[in-house]
């Protein structure tokens, strides 16, 4: 029952049956009537900094209650604020009685900005994600409308819009964002580079921003923990929140992120109008590459979602193309079989096939990410040159589709955009409740608060041991390669 974090000596928690959020109280009380020594040995608090514990502000105080009190939509009832002491279980089933716990998101009681000064920015960078709009129209009503906010600010065309001049932040209220969530993209514009940590900083100082609301992947990610911590160095009282947006869903600790079930929709459609054009071609295959740089999410639920995919190929699997247990000896046997065959890759995969010239090696995009070669495009070159040595006089057509762009440009689907609602809200109520280098996101279903530096460097990659992607291998029947 040891806890692990030093500083949140108050959280115990009593045996782990049931729900995976517990008031860690009620657990203690609950403890003393039923204990199970063995299925918990500890819990750990990963703790999300708070603006008070920073010696300069350590004298900081609440500026009141919190003003939901006074909203007449909502009705505050004992356990409606969240205490310190609620927290959300990470792990449901846990390794050696090991809990690692997360801060509850949601109201609290008392807040610690005053909304007539308080002056917060939006900015979104990275690609394009369904459901971005969504966020930051969230952001802008949740501030206005449960808090009174009235200063808010979207930072145009990503980090580099904090010190460009041009156009400079763009005012934003419920009125002007009011059908945003309706629009694929970022009305806000977004950019990949552009990270200047000292000018994006002082142009935070310059404006008076004292929260700041970042919307991006891990790249962005990695910018708002360099961003929390010069502020801290600096000295300012800004709140720093960030919402992961990641299509190809590689950000770890969260469920999943926002805009991942509108894009594995999407990538059915492709793999439909795949499966379309190779079953009307004598010898066709249908080829569709799926967004995921690292990991083989999207490519894997829309497999699984299509049942119409004869191979999956994603980044956390090696395969091969030639001789015994290789994709070519695969697929010729499908087209002697079925007569057409659809293949699913993710961008990710085989990268380490593609043969490279030493300028591609080095190639990188502004942000420093590494350019990857279109697995899409050789795949098909490769198989088109095996059907033309294998099989000259026969018919045979590759029907190549890369709906990249199409998937995630659309706006979110309607699960999506109440995810990103919730999200949105959930860190309005952190920021405001002084809580700052945090992520809202959600864990085993509860909205937790987690810190930055956590997300920032978890990933999210397919456990190619589990039962899900086994599945997968007994919907295809595709061959493991191992004979690699
Ligand atoms: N390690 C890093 N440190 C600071 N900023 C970064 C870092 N990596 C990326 N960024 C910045 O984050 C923004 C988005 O990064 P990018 O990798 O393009 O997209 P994403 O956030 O979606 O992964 C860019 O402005 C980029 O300069
Ligand atoms: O052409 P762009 O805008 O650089 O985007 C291409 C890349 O964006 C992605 O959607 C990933 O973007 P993020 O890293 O911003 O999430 C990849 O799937 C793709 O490789
Ligand atoms: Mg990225």
């Amino acid at each position: 029952m040891a806890l692990s974090h030093p500083e949140a000596t108050n959280l115990t928690a009593g045996a782990g049956a049931g729900s995976n959020r517990r008031n860690a109280r009620q657990e203690e009380e609950e403890e003393d009537e039923s204990s199970d020594p063995v299925s918990i040995t500890s819990i750990t608090l990963r703790k999300v900094p708070h603006l008070r514990e920073q010696e300069h502000l350590a004298d900081l105080q609440p500026v009141g209650p919190n003003p939901l009190d006074r909203n007449p939509f909502f009705h505050p009832t004992d356990g409606f604020y969240i205490s310190p002491y609620d927290v959300i279980l990470r792990q449901a089933a846990p390794a050696q009685g090991k809990y690692l716990a997360y801060h509850r998101a949601g109201p609290r009681n008392q807040i610690f900005f005053d909304p007539c000064t308080t002056k917060a920015a939006i900015v979104t960078c990275g690609g394009l994600c369904p459901g971005m709009n969504t966020v930051i129209r969230e952001l802008v009503v949740g501030l206005w409308d449960l808090y009174g906010v009235r200063q808010i600010y979207g930072i145009q065309a990503g980090y580099r819009g904090f010190y460009s001049h041009h156009p400079g932040p763009l005012h934003l209220n419920p009125n002007l964002v009011h059908n945003w969530h309706k629009r694929g993209g970022t009305a806000l514009e977004t950019s990949r580079g552009g990270f200047d940590l000292a000018r994006i900083v002082d142009a935070i100082q310059h404006h008076g921003f004292d929260q700041v609301y970042i919307i991006g992947g891990d790249g962005t990610m990695r910018g708002a923990v360099k961003i929390f911590e010069e502020t801290r160095r600096r000295k300012l009282r800004v709140g720093i929140a960030g919402i992961p947006k990641t299509v190809d869903n590689d950000v770890g600790i969260i469920d999943r992120s926002f805009g991942f079930q509108t894009a594995v929709e999407m990538a059915q459609q492709a793999i439909h109008a795949a499966h379309v054009e190779a079953e009307s071609a004598v010898n066709g295959i249908g080829l569709v590459k799926l967004m995921g740089r690292s990991t083989g999410h999207i490519a894997l639920h829309a497999t699984l979602s299509s049942r119409d995919v004869d191979c999956c190929l994603i980044p956390e699997t090696e395969f091969y193309l030639q001789g015994r247990g290789g994709l070519l000896e695969f697929l010729e046997q499908r087209l002697k079989d079925k007569g057409h065959a659809v293949v699913v890759v993710a961008e990710g995969a085989g990268q380490n096939l593609i043969p490279r010239s030493d300028a591609q090696k080095q190639q990188r995009d502004e942000s420093g990410n590494l350019v990857f070669l279109d697995v899409g495009a050789w795949l098909k070159s490769e198989l088109q040159q095996w059907w033309a040595r294998d099989h000259p006089q026969e018919l045979f057509t590759v029907k190549y589709i890369d709906p990249t762009y199409m998937i995630r440009a659309v706006p979110a689907n309607a699960t999506d955009n109440l995810y990103c609602t919730l999200l949105a809200h959930s860190a309005i109520h952190g920021v405001m409740a002084g809580y700052t280098g945090f992520v809202s996101g959600p864990i085993n279903g509860n909205y937790a608060y987690i810190p930055l530096t956590d997300v920032a460097q978890a990933k999210n990659q397919v456990n190619t041991n589990d039962h899900k992607w086994a599945w997968v291998r007994s919907v295809t029947n595709q061959p493991d390669f191992l004979g690699l």
